[in-house]
C-alpha cells in the first residue's frame, strides 16, 4: 500500500469499526463484480429480473415507498460559519453535525457488507476530473455508481496519484425517514448521508459530490460546477458547436440533451450529440472561451414521459443493461411508465396488481440508470479530458405564463441576473409539494454548496475572465394556453429555438430589443413541417404588467440574500425596472 493511499485505509478500517461492518469489499468496477452483485441482488429482492428476451440485462428496483426522490429538508451543508451556507441551504455546525451522523452510523453495517467504491467525475486522464470514494452498505448503490461514474481500479489509480479524494460516507440505515440525513462539509471535503437508498441522497458522486462540494470548491478554483447540460449541435455546414443548459429537476435537461432535430432539419444535415444531461462542469479556458466536462458517465434519468415520439435516443438505449427503478411492469414483466405510449401495466411501481385507484402505474420520479455510451447520439468528444467549448448557455424552467420561449441575455451580468432569478414549477424530483412556482436560481436551489450571493460574485468573476464568453439564453418550453394545454410542442422540435440560437451566436440572426431581453421575431423561428403552427405572438408575448410584478418578486428574492448580493444585479435590474416603465 503506497502512502498515498494510506489514508484512504485508514479512513476504510475506522468507518468498517465504527460501522461493525461485518464484511468489507474493495469495488473493482470489472464485470465479474458486477454480475456476482446483481446475482446476490436477485437473490435477495433488492432487483428482479426484467424480460430478458426483450431487455437483457435490464433490472427492476422498488425502493421503498417512503424514499422516492431527493429530501431537500434533510439536506445540510455544514460550514464552520453559518452566513457561508447561506439562506439557500440547511445549515448544521460541522460539531454537532458529526456527532448527530456518529451516532446514526455506529453499528449501522452489522451483518452488511461495506463496499468501498473508488470513483473519478470526468474522465480519467482529464485535469479538471476530481475523484472520490464514496462507502455504502448498498449494492444498488454501488451497481448504480457503476454505470454513472467511471468506478473502480482505474479511479483508484487516479486517486493514487492524485493523493486527494472527497469522502462519502453511506448507509441505508433503517429507512426511518426519522433518522435520515444528507450532509455535507465542504471545507473538509467529505459528505455523510444516512437513511435512504435513493437517487441523489445516496448515490453520491452524483448531487452532493459535483454539485455541492464541487460548486465549493469551483468557487476556490475559479470555475463552476452546474446542473447542467451539454449539447453538441452539428449543422448542414459539419460545424460542432456546444451548448449547455441549466433547468430545475424533470424540467426537460435530459431531453434536450438526446434531441432528435425534426425531419426538415435532419434531411437538411443538421445532428444533435449528447455529451451529458444533468451535470456540467465549466472552465475558463486560455483561449478567454468557457470550457466544459460531464464530470458524470451515466444517465439517472426521468422515465414517465419517455417515449419513441418524446424521446427515441433514450429509448433506444433503455432495452438492455438498464436498471429501472420504481417503474410499473406489464404482464410479460416489461418495464411501463406513464406516457410510454404503448402496452399496459400489470403491476404498479410498489408492486401491486395495477389499480388507477391507487394512482399512476409508475412512480412520477420513477428513473432509468444507463450508462451514456448506450445513447445513439452519444458525442466522441464527451471523454476528451479538455472538454467541449460553450457558445451559449440557456436558463429554463416551467413557467405556465410570462417567460417567453426564447429571450436573450443583453450581456453576462444581465445574463446572471437571469439566472439569479430563476423561478420554475416544482416537481416530483424532489418530495414535497409539486406545481409551486419557486425562485431556483441557475436551478441549483437544491444543489449549491455556499451562500447563493457570493454564488453570483463567483458567476460574474467568471465572465470577467472570459474575452469570449458564451451568450446567455432564457427559455420556456411549458407555457400554457387559457385551456392549459402547452402551447409550445417542445421535445424535438426545441431545435428550431436552439437554431435560432446558434444563429445568434453567428451573428447571423435579428432580434428586437425589449427592456427584459432580445427576442426573436414571431417569424423568425423556423416552422417548416410543423402540422400546425404554434401562437407565435403568444409565446413570444411579453406582457409588462405581469413582468412588473416579476420584477419586483426578483428584486424582494435579491434582497432575501442579504449585502453580500453583487450591486450589479440590483443595478441591472434597476434600469430594466426603469426601462418598463
Ligand atoms: N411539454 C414538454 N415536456 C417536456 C419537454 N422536455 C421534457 N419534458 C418532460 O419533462 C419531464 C422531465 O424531463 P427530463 O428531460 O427528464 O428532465 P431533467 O431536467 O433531465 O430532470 P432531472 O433528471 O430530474 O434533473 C419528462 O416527463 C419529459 O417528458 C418539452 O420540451 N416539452
Ligand atoms: O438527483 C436526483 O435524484 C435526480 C436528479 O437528477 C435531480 O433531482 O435533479
Ligand atoms: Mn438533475
Amino acid at each position: 500500500m503506497s502512502s498515498k493511499l494510506q489514508a484512504l485505509n485508514d479512513w476504510v478500517d475506522q468507518v468498517a469499526n465504527h460501522t461493525r461492518a461485518s464484511r468489507v469489499h474493495w469495488c473493482d468496477g470489472s464485470g465479474d463484480e458486477n454480475r456476482k452483485l446483481i446475482e446476490a441482488m436477485l437473490e435477495s429482492g433488492d432487483l428482479e429480473q426484467l424480460n430478458p428476451e426483450t431487455h437483457p440485462d435490464c433490472y427492476l428496483h422498488r425502493s421503498d415507498p417512503a424514499d422516492v426522490a431527493r429530501v431537500e429538508h434533510l439536506t445540510y451543508v455544514c460550514t464552520e460559519r453559518e452566513d457561508d451556507a447561506g439562506p439557500n441551504n440547511n445549515w448544521m455546525a460541522p460539531a454537532e453535525a458529526h456527532a448527530l451522523m456518529n451516532g446514526l452510523f455506529a453499528g449501522c453495517m452489522e451483518d452488511r457488507t461495506l463496499y468501498v467504491v473508488p470513483y473519478c467525475m470526468g474522465p480519467i486522464e482529464s485535469p479538471f476530473s476530481r475523484c472520490g470514494v464514496e462507502i455504502t452498505d448498498s449494492p444498488y448503490v454501488v451497481a448504480n455508481m457503476r454505470l454513472m461514474t467511471r468506478m473502480g481500479s482505474d479511479a483508484l489509480a487516479r486517486i493514487e496519484r492524485d493523493g486527494r479524494f472527497v469522502k462519502g460516507l453511506h448507509s441505508t440505515g433503517d429507512l426511518d425517514p426519522d433518522r435520515r440525513y444528507i450532509v455535507h462539509f465542504p471545507e473538509e471535503l467529505s459528505i455523510q448521508s444516512f437513511g435512504s437508498g435513493y437517487g441523489g441522497n445516496a448515490l453520491l458522486g452524483k448531487k452532493c459530490h459535483a454539485l455541492r462540494i464541487a460548486s465549493y470548491q469551483a468557487r476556490t478554483e475559479g470555475w463552476l460546477a452546474e446542473h447542467m447540460l451539454i449539447v453538441g449541435i452539428q449543422n448542414p455546414a459539419g460545424e460542432i458547436r456546444y451548448v449547455a443548459g441549466a433547468f430545475p429537476s424533470a424540467c426537460g435537461k435530459t431531453n434536450l440533451a438526446m434531441l432528435i432535430p425534426p425531419e426538415a432539419y435532419r434531411e437538411g444535415g443538421w445532428k444533435v450529440w449528447t455529451v451529458g444531461d444533468d451535470i456540467c462542469w465549466l472552465h475558463p479556458g486560455e483561449d478567454g472561451r468557457l470550457w466544459a466536462i460531464n464530470p458524470e458517465a451515466g444517465f439517472f434519468g426521468v422515465a414517465p414521459g419517455t417515449s419513441a415520439k418524446t424521446n427515441p435516443n433514450a429509448l433506444a438505449m433503455l432495452d438492455r443493461e438498464t436498471i429501472f427503478t420504481n417503474v410499473a411492469v406489464t404482464e410479460d414483466n416489461r418495464p411501463w411508465w406513464e406516457g410510454l405510449g404503448e402496452g399496459k401495466p400489470a403491476k404498479d411501481w410498489r408492486g401491486r396488481a395495477f389499480d388507477p385507484k391507487h394512482g399512476p402505474a409508475a412512480h412520477p420520479n420513477s428513473r432509468f440508470t444507463v450508462s451514456i455510451k448506450r445513447c445513439p447520439s452519444y458525442s466522441d468528444q464527451a471523454d476528451n479530458p479538455d472538454g467541449v467549448p460553450i457558445d451559449a448557455i440557456v436558463f429554463g424552467g416551467r413557467r405556465a405564463s410570462l417567460a417567453p420561449l426564447v429571450l436573450e441575455a443583453h450581456d453576462w451580468t444581465h445574463g446572471v441576473l437571469v439566472g439569479a432569478g430563476m423561478a420554475s414549477e416544482t416537481t416530483a424530483a424532489a418530495t414535497g409539494q409539486v406545481g409551486i412556482v419557486r425562485r431556483d436560481p441557475m436551478a441549483m436551489k437544491p444543489f449549491c454548496g455556499y451562500h447563493f450571493a457570493d454564488y453570483w460574485a463567483h458567476w460574474l468573476d467568471v465572465g470577467g475572465k472570459l474575452t469570449r464568453p458564451p451568450k446567455i439564453f432564457q427559455v420556456n418550453w411549458f407555457r400554457r394556453d387559457a385551456g392549459g394545454k402547452f402551447i409550445w410542442p417542445g421535445f424535438g422540435d426545441n431545435m428550431r429555438v436552439l437554431e435560432w440560437i446558434m444563429a445568434r451566436c453567428r451573428d447571423e440572426a435579428d432580434a428586437t430589443d425589449t427592456a427584459v431581453g432580445k427576442l426573436p421575431d414571431a417569424g423568425a423561428i423556423n416552422l417548416e413541417g410543423l402540422e400546425e403552427r404554434p401562437d407565435m405572438e403568444e409565446l413570444l408575448r411579453i406582457d409588462p404588467a405581469e413582468w412588473r410584478a416579476e420584477i419586483e418578486a426578483i428584486g424582494k428574492h435579491l434582497e432575501s440574500f442579504g449585502s453580500r448580493v453583487p450591486s450589479q444585479l440590483h443595478e441591472t435590474l434597476g434600469r430594466i425596472r426603469e426601462a418598463i416603465g
